[in-house]
């Protein structure tokens, strides 16, 4: 795999703290298909990375095992030091996770699908108030003043009695990163969050997570084909193909000379828009 030496000293920065997010020799298959191949990397606190790679390299399936709605096949996958694909036994051993224990770690990761996914019958407050309220339990009020803080934070203060349906594909993405970070994760996961957009709304939804990014040290996987935005909010790069990461850096680096042919075929791919 190549690698260089700015995004080493990025992780050597912060590496003190132990990663946030850990895949430790993780496999996934469905069937005879391997999606993911015995799959090693870690993220850093704070860290911003984005994932790149053809069509079915196994990115999304990443999130998805990191949202606990997949199973790893084999492999560890460890957040903030502790498992998350599984759980310890009473003598420390690690088992199967149960779904109290999924429930409880769930909380700690919020993720932007690429379809923005509201209630369509809950105005917008609602859908960001709704899981603070019945997920950490916070009263009906608190969470309002949470939901208005983010709603300023997304450029949203004047829908908050909207229904999805009176909002743009921007705009209800914007409720959907508002929402997602009502549940104030450690770790955002965005998966190709503007690949469903017009796309005079994508700087919009860009624009706000650019801020958030800059803002706030929440640790972010991102999945996207928008090369200037991953330049913009991410400090590392990674590029997968056949579940496996053929090549890392920079995005400075990498998508200015990457050194795997699989890498220039796909970033010459990207740019020509496929
Ligand atoms: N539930 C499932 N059952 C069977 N195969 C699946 C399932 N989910 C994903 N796959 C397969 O796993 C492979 C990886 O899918 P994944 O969505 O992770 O790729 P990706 O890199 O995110 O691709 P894309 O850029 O198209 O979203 C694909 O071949 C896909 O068809």
């Amino acid at each position: 795999m190549a690698t260089d030496t700015t995004a080493a000293q990025v992780e050597t920065d912060t590496q003190a703290l132990g990663p946030v997010v850990n895949f430790d020799k993780v496999v996934k298959r469905y069937g005879e298909l391997t999606v993911l191949d015995e799959l090693d990397f870690s993220v850093k606190p704070g860290e911003r990375v984005t994932l790149i790679g053809p069509s079915g390299s196994g990115k999304t399936t990443i999130l998805r095992l990191l949202m606990t709605l997949e199973k790893v096949t084999d492999g560890v996958i460890w957040v903030e030091g502790e498992p998350l694909s599984h759980m310890r036994d009473s003598g420390g051993e690690l088992v199967p996770a149960n779904e109290a224990y999924l429930r409880q770690m769930r909380k700690r990761i919020g993720m932007v699908f690429q379809q923005f996914n509201l209630f369509p019958n809950m105005n917008v407050l609602r859908n960001i108030t709704e899981a603070p309220v019945h997920v950490l339990g916070l009263s009906k009020d608190e969470a309002a003043v949470r939901a208005r803080e983010l709603l300023e934070l997304v450029g949203l203060s004047d829908k908050e009695n909207a229904h999805p349906s009176k909002l743009s594909g921007g705009q209800q993405q914007r409720v959907a990163i508002a929402r997602a970070l009502a549940m104030r994760p450690d770790i955002l996961l965005l998966d190709e969050v503007t690949s469903a957009l017009d796309p005079e709304l994508v700087a919009d939804v860009q624009n706000v997570l650019r801020d958030i990014a800059s803002s706030t040290d929440i640790t972010m996987l991102i999945v996207t084909h928008e090369m200037h935005f991953a330049r913009d909010v991410s400090q590392r790069v990674l590029m997968f193909d056949k579940g496996k990461i053929i090549e890392e850096g920079t995005p400075e680096r990498l998508f200015s000379e990457p050194r795997e042919e699989r890498t220039q075929k796909f970033l010459r791919a990207v740019l020509e828009g496929r």
